[in-house]
């Protein structure tokens, strides 16, 4: 059986990207897009309806599950409408601070839903294994992320980023509300052992690297994952709404979910 699917902002680097690997598949159905009035020419060639808004979206799909990686504001008015007509949402947008994710945790007490930073199976394996190498080098060495990306990029540091930084200050006990430092100017002095850095770097069209530092005594580790293309995150977010309809509304879904086998 075809899933089938809305993507919303489908004239976006992602929404293009999903839209494109779901006609692709005979494993979805390409139900509806969203875009915004103004940016939605060309869409119709895709052969689906195409709305502005998902309400109507929706309304000629109602089995769909919405697969969104748009912008906070937007993702947010997306889960409200999935949270009251009952479809499962994969989201993969990033940016969201505090209240929006609380949000999206409260609404997932009731709505099946989705949500990763990173949607790839590599950065998944990275958050595995992280605390695992940050245990065994010890705390003498110092952890620092970086994260380059296209210069279109509007938030910072990554979603990625911020999650694995806290994976690596969860592995140490600490909160990385105490310890992130963003970004060093001035005359910050010297660094305190009871640090995590964490740096974005912007340009061209870098699809996404995320570096993990260990800078210990006379040596370092570095990790890091490169994304060759946006089709992995793609493939991870139609992969997440196919496990998604079979589940029940739980919390917020995630990667460890999917690939970890937590319930
Ligand atoms: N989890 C993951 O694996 C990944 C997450 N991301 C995240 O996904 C998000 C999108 O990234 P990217 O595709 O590069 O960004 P884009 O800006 O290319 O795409 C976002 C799309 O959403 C559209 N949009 C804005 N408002 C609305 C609206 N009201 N209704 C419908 N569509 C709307 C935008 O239109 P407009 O141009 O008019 O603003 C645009 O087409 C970011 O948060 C990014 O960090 C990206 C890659 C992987
Ligand atoms: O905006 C992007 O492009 C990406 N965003 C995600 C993030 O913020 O971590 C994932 C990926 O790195 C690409």
């Amino acid at each position: 059986m075809s899933v089938p699917v809305i993507i919303m902002g489908a004239g976006g680097r992602m929404g293009s990207t999903l839209t494109r690997l779901a006609l692709e598949s005979e494993k979805f159905v390409l139900a509806g897009v969203v875009e915004r009035a103004e940016y939605s020419a060309g869409l119709e060639s895709l052969g689906c309806p195409v709305a502005h808004d998902l309400e109507d979206a929706l309304a000629a799909a109602p089995e769909a599950v919405v697969i969104d990686f748009t912008a906070p504001e937007v993702t947010l008015a997306a889960a409200r409408v999935a949270s009251r007509t009952g479809n499962p949402v994969v989201i993969g947008t990033t940016g969201l601070n505090g209240a929006q994710i609380a949000e999206l945790e409260k609404l997932a007490v009731s709505c099946r839903m989705f949500w990763s930073p990173n949607m790839s199976v590599g950065v998944y394996a990275l958050t595995r294994i992280l605390p695992e190498l940050s245990r065994i080098l010890g705390e003498d060495y110092d952890m620092e992320i970086t994260e380059i990306h296209h210069h279109h990029k509007k938030d910072a540091p990554s979603g990625t980023a911020v999650r694995l930084a806290q994976v690596l200050a969860g592995a140490r006990g600490w909160d990385l509300a105490d310890v992130g430092n963003y970004g060093r100017h001035g005359l910050p002095g010297a660094r305190p052992a009871r640090e995590l850095g964490v740096h974005a770097l912007r340009g061209g069209d870098v699809v996404g690297d995320h570096t993990v530092y260990f800078f210990g005594p006379g040596e370092r580790v570095e990790v890091t994952h490169r994304a060759h293309s946006r089709e992995n995150f793609a493939r991870g977010a139609l992969r997440a709404a196919v496990w998604l309809i079979t589940r029940e509304p739980g919390g917020l879904y995630g990667m460890d979910h999917l690939l970890g086998g937590l319930a």
